[in-house]
């Protein structure tokens, strides 16, 4: 069956939001826009909405173990990106099932705290993704909170800012972009991204006035692992997933009552500016 597999395949491998606004829901969305096949291995369960997260429930690892199982028997996945990994014990099982799959390039997106303060990483299991997972990366996607914890110093300033993204690089984990969404005074949201040949570049693009930033990250490192599958080289599928967030941002949708998702159905915008230094 020849032209079974011609589409291109991606999977996340994440926690669910209830809410449907970040988690495996917003790269599934992410997928769909962006007209890749997406698939799901759900690491977690939560129960989320816009206000924040009530509760979770990591799932059995044994039934991770499953799902790969499942996917790797039928599929010709592209590309992978990890979300929400709960604690040590489900990172493991991740990094474990990756070593036996060939899923192409993985992004890791080191979701740690969501924005409403849950706790959505055991702080124990930072050390296996920095021992074990990172190395088996492509792409690392720290917003700056994340990338602090991950070097274990402050980030204050952009000279911090490209320092941390080499002691990350160092931790095996090919190319590392810092995301700079946090950096709320700052006019435009500036990511730095270090790439493997050691090149190095900011992505910036005017900061949106909103609360609806829920899933930023999420849509991020999906959309990167979509423009992967789809045979984008790094550089400009990391420049779509800018200018598709942008969109998705500033082309808001107003759902629920409190930090609310973004537009997965918008246009890409045209307000991304690459740059050598800032
Ligand atoms: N208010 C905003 N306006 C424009 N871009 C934003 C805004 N907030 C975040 N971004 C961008 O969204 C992406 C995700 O960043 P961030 O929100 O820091 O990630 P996370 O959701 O993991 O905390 C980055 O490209 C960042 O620059
Ligand atoms: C299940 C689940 N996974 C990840 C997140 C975090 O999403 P993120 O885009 O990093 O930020 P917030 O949506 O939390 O603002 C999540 N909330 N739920």
């Amino acid at each position: 069956m020849g032209s079974v597999n011609r589409t291109p395949q991606v999977v996340t491998i994440a926690g669910s939001d209830s809410g449907g606004g970040a988690g495996m829901q917003a790269d599934l969305k992410t997928f769909q826009a962006r007209h890749v096949f997406g698939m799901n291995i759900v690491v977690a369960l939560t129960a989320q909405n816009t206000y924040g997260v009530q509760a979770s429930l990591p799932i059995p690892t044994y039934f991770i173990d499953a799902q790969f199982q499942s996917l790797d028997a039928d599929f010709a996945i592209k590309a992978a990106k990890t979300g929400m990994l709960a604690d040590s014990e489900h990172v493991e099982a991740v990094v474990h099932n990756l070593q036996q799959v060939d899923f192409g390039p993985l992004i890791v997106d080191p979701v740690m705290v969501a924005k409403g303060g849950a706790t959505l990483l055991e702080p124990e299991a930072v050390a296996t993704i920095k021992s074990k997972l990172l190395p088996l990366a492509d792409v690392v996607t720290p917003n700056l909170p994340e990338a602090e914890i991950i070097v274990g110093r402050p980030i204050k300033t952009n000279a911090d800012t490209i320092t941390a993204a080499q002691t990350i690089q160092q931790l095996g984990v090919k190319n590392v972009i810092i995301k700079g969404g946090h950096r709320s005074e700052d006019e435009q949201a500036a990511d730095y991204i270090l790439l493997e040949d050691g090149s190095s570049f900011w992505l910036s693009a005017p900061r949106i006035a909103t609360a609806n930033t829920h899933g930023t990250g999420d849509t991020f490192s999906a959309c990167i692992a979509a423009e992967l599958a789809k045979g984008q080289p790094l550089k400009s599928a990391i420049v779509t997933a800018k200018a598709f967030l942008q969109g998705a941002i500033s082309q808001g949708i107003f759902v629920g009552h409190g930090h609310g998702p973004t537009n997965h159905w918008a246009k890409l915008s045209d307000k991304v500016r690459m740059s050598e230094t800032r």
